[in-house]
């Protein structure tokens, strides 16, 4: 498995961006009251702290996502030139505060296709992580509600070129005011799991869902 301090991976729309941590005291205050759960609906967190967040506005942390997000030409996937990602809207739903105790960790998933659109950025305010993407298995994919006109053949190539640049797996080490951007590929096609030791606080933004493929 390939150990990859790149965090930028364009081909799979897999983005980077700096934040400084300065909403950790007002996150970690909003967090305060929650209790830690033991896991989460569909078992993919354990030992966390999660919520929506109203009040906090992330005004700058959002400038920089959609900055991120607006600033970077996509890469086509070489076989692929036809695959067809929707671009970010630019329009987030609340965003998501994540609090991982000393034995959290996040398995293998993709973000559902059902809540929320092109895009999940994440800033890491505390703590640190290893990010791993892999190629989702065909039972992760909605076929029918993921943009690009995507097949199981799709995904079989995809693990092939991953193979044979990545080693199979993109991993990426995140550092507090850190954030990574999931688009395209990265957000569609493949598996992202976390994993750390010790605590992690951090802010995910996603996309409203977008109905226009
Ligand atoms: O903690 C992270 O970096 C990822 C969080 C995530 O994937 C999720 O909430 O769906
Ligand atoms: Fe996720």
């Amino acid at each position: 498995m390939a150990q990859t301090n790149r965090l930028l991976h364009s081909y799979l729309g897999l983005l980077r961006f700096n934040h400084p941590t300065t909403s950790l005291p007002s996150v970690l205050k909003s967090l305060k009251r929650l209790r830690t759960r033991a896991t989460h609906f569909d078992g993919v967190i354990e030992g966390y702290k999660e919520k929506i967040e109203h009040n906090i506005p992330f005004e700058s942390e959002i400038k920089t996502v959609k900055d991120t997000l607006t600033s970077h030409e996509p890469e086509e996937l070489p076989p692929y030139p036809s695959l067809n990602f929707p671009p970010s809207n630019l329009t987030f739903l609340p965003p998501h505060l994540l609090h991982y105790s000393s034995n959290s960790k996040l398995s293998p998933h993709v973000d559902s296709v059902r809540f929320s659109g092109p895009s999940v950025s994440v800033l890491t305010l505390s703590g640190s992580c290893t990010l791993r993407l892999t190629v989702a298995p065909p039972e992760e994919v909605d076929f029918a509600l993921t943009p690009g006109n995507v097949t199981p053949a799709h995904l079989e190539t995809l693990r092939e070129i991953l193979r044979e640049r990545e080693g199979g797996a993109v991993e990426v080490d995140v550092q507090a005011g850190e954030g990574y951007v999931l688009t395209g590929v990265s957000r569609y096609l493949m598996e992202h799991a976390v994993s750390g030791v010790g605590e992690r606080v951090a802010v995910v933004f996603r996309d409203e869902l977008t109905n226009d493929f």
